[in-house]
């Protein structure tokens, strides 16, 4: 018998709770190694939370996370980063008075070995990582497909290039697993369309796995290999997009009629 191979991310009874209010109860979760998955559900099912308990950004009243292997259960943000899990927010966070390259070189600051007196003093080990640090952010925009872009402010960016300047800082980390926090909202039609084939492309030359949340069916039916449906904090189905499409919990609680219609 071969060993099963180990999820890139598994989370185990996650449970979160903001005073009397339950915003994610009992949910089990896993992440291939190699995968694309989405999570997706009506506005307050607990879809932020729950990837702010993954993150350790909210601490979590129950539950388990593992990453690789590692249990990261109750670490804080910066250490799960470092140990390989990226993200990405709902809404945009990037210093807008930064250049694209400078977001990029931030987020690498953890990778650099001489740190803050190597940056005052500039030493040649300081330099020759500078260097480094340079075309690793050029290489890193050039894959996000906003290589002409390095010398301008963040905020001066388009929606669309925002977005994927929040990927390469992401990607800077290195992560075994990058989480997406609604990455099309705000893009107009054609970079919601372009969107699936960049995930893919990401996940296969990154040699990463994703898990996103998304709102555009389009884009999670087209992107996804599985799907987990959350309502109210409760994990109510999970499968396949055609699984999805057709399960009658989801589409009443939040599929609605244009998953009946075939438009989702
Ligand atoms: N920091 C917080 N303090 C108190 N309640 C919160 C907090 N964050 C979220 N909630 C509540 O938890 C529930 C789940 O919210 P959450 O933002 O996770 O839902 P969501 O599925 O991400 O929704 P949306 O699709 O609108 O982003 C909601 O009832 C929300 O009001």
């Amino acid at each position: 018998m071969t060993a099963a191979v180990q999820p890139a991310l598994q989370a185990e009874q996650i449970k979160v709770q903001f005073g009397g209010l339950i915003a994610v109860n009992g949910v089990d979760f896993t992440v291939p190694k190699g995968g694309v998955v989405s999570l997706i559900g009506p506005n307050g099912a607990g879809k932020t939370t729950f990837f702010n308990a993954l993150t350790g950004l909210y601490k979590l009243a129950a539950g388990r996370v593992v990453l690789s292997g590692r249990d990261i259960t109750g670490l804080p943000p910066h250490k799960v980063a470092d140990l390989g899990m990226a993200r990405t927010f709902q809404n945009i966070r990037l210093f807008g008075l930064m250049t694209a390259e400078e977001n990029v070189k931030v987020a690498m600051h953890s990778h650099l070995k001489s740190g803050i007196f190597g940056t005052v003093l500039r030493t040649p080990r300081q330099r020759r990582e500078e260097r480094a640090a340079h075309d690793t952010a050029l290489e890193l925009l050039d894959f996000v497909g906003i290589g002409k872009t390095a010398g301008e402010y963040a905020r001066n960016l388009s929606y669309g290039d925002q977005r994927r300047l929040e990927v390469a800082r992401a990607l800077a980390l290195r992560p075994k697993v990058l989480l997406l926090d609604e990455p099309t909202a705000g893009m107009n039609p054609r970079e919601s369309a372009q969107f699936t084939e960049f995930v893919h492309r990401v996940r296969s030359e990154k040699d990463l796995s994703i898990l996103l949340i998304e709102h555009d069916m389009s884009v999670v039916m087209r992107v996804s290999e599985h799907i987990t449906v959350l309502d109210r904090g409760q994990k109510i189905a999970e499968g396949t997009p055609e699984d999805i499409r057709t399960n009658d919990r989801v589409i009443e609680a939040y599929l609605g009629s244009a998953a009946k219609e075939g438009g989702a």
